[in-house]
């Protein structure tokens, strides 16, 4: 139990902490699927994302978080590793390709 908004704080930093550590994994991973698409349709994968998104949101319910917070903070989450992985992707690609 919290006992002060200083405690919340220092919860929140420490699980900040743990959650760019999980960020840093995930945008290596995207990075990576980056080399396994052709264009920039597959980069988006939209199918993918709305798979993504539905999983969350079922996961969010089951430990009793907010699955329109949790859709969101993904759906923001995505587009920026979108974009991130379209760099990569324009950057590894062949000149013609695109
Ligand atoms: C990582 C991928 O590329 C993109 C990023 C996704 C993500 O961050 O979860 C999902 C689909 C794509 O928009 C993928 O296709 O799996």
């Amino acid at each position: 139990m919290a006992t002060s908004l200083d405690d919340v704080r220092r919860r929140i930093d420490a699980l900040d902490s743990q959650v760019v550590g999980l960020l840093a994994q995930r945008e290596r991973l995207v990075r990576a699927a980056a080399a396994f698409k052709s264009d920039e349709q597959g980069v988006r994968a939209p199918a993918r994302v709305e798979q993504v998104i539905s999983r969350v949101r079922a996961l969010a319910t089951e430990q009793d978080a907010s699955p329109e917070v949790v859709e969101r903070v993904y759906r923001a989450m995505i587009s920026a590793f979108i974009d991130l992985e379209l760099t990569e992707h324009h950057r590894t690609a062949a000149p013609d390709n695109d």
